[in-house]
C-alpha cells in the first residue's frame, strides 16, 4: 500500500483551498493536513465538511498546555472525524497521557480513536538553538529519542520529528509506533524556514512511516504535478 503523502493546506481563505483539492485526487486516496492557519479561519465546521467527503484529516492543533485542558482539547477534537491529531512531547508523559485519554472518551462509537502524533522537536529548530536558546543538554538525536520514549510510554500512537531522525527511532523504540514527517524539501526547492529537512527520497530511504509537505507543493506553479512527483519519489 501507498505510504501517505499528507498535504499540508496552509492557507487562510476558500478559494485557495478549493483550487488545491481539486488538484489532488479523489478524497478517499488523500491525507490533508488543516493546521492553525485554516482551523483558525474556518473551524470546525469545516473539518466535519471534509471528513464528509471522505478526506482523511491530520488537525494538526500542537496542543501544549496543563493535562486538564489537554484532556478537553482533543476531548472536543475527537469529535470531528479526524484520523490524527499533535501535541508537544515537550508538555510531558501526564499532559500526553490526557491526550490519549481525551481522544478515546471524545470519539463516537461509530468511529476510530483518532491517532495521537507527538511533535519532537520541530524541524524548524537547529542543533543552534536546541542547545542555546533551549539549553538542552542533549544533542538533537538524543533529545529527539528521549521525547519519543516519552511519548510512546504515555500512549501516543507516533511522533513527528525529521526523516533525518527515523533510523535511530526505529532501533529505539520499534516499528510499532508511527514516524511521521515534515521538512520535506525536493532538491530543486529552497529550505524556507525548515532546518532539519530531507528530500522524499530520503525520507523513503530512513523509514518515515508518511511525510507531511506543504509549501513545495502550495507554492509550486503546478501543485498536481509537485504532489504526484512527491509521492513517486517517497514511494
Ligand atoms: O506538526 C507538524 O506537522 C510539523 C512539525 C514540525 O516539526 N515541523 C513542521 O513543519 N510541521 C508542519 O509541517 C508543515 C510543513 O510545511 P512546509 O515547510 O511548507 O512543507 C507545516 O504545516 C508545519 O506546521
Amino acid at each position: 500500500m501507498e505510504k501517505p503523502v499528507i498535504v499540508a493546506l496552509d492557507v487562510d481563505n476558500d478559494q485557495q483551498l478549493d483550487r488545491i483539492l481539486s488538484q489532488l485526487g479523489e478524497p478517499e486516496e488523500t491525507t490533508i493536513k488543516i493546521g492553525m492557519e485554516l482551523f483558525y479561519h474556518s473551524g470546525a465546521q469545516l473539518i466535519k465538511k471534509l471528513a464528509d467527503q471522505g478526506y482523511d484529516i491530520f488537525l494538526d492543533l500542537k496542543m501544549h498546555d496543563i493535562p486538564n485542558t489537554v484532556y478537553n482539547g482533543t476531548k472536543q477534537v475527537a469529535r470531528l472525524g479526524i484520523k490524527y491529531t499533535t501535541v508537544h512531547a515537550l508538555g510531558g508523559s501526564e499532559m500526553i497521557h490526557a491526550a490519549k485519554q481525551g481522544l478515546i472518551a471524545g470519539t463516537p462509537n461509530d468511529k476510530s480513536v483518532p491517532k495521537l502524533l507527538a511533535v519532537t522537536e520541530l524541524t524548524s529548530i537547529s542543533d543552534d538553538i536546541l542547545k542555546h536558546e533551549q539549553n538542552c543538554i542533549l544533542p538533537m538525536a538524543e533529545q529527539v529519542i528521549s521525547l519519543a520514549k516519552t511519548a510512546k510510554n504515555s500512549g501516543a500512537d507516533g511522533v513527528i520529528c525529521s526523516p533525518l531522525e527515523v533510523q535511530n527511532l526505529r532501533k529505539e523504540i520499534g516499528d510499532d509506533f508511527l514516524y511521521v514527517t515534515p521538512g520535506i524539501r525536493p532538491k530543486e526547492n529552497s529550505n524556507d524556514d525548515q532546518k532539519r529537512t530531507a528530500t522524499p527520497q530520503m525520507a523513503k530511504e530512513f523509514g518515515s512511516s508518511a511525510i507531511v509537505v506543504g509549501r513545495p507543493i502550495m507554492l509550486a506553479s503546478n501543485p498536481q504535478q509537485a504532489y504526484q512527483a512527491i509521492k513517486k519519489e517517497f514511494n
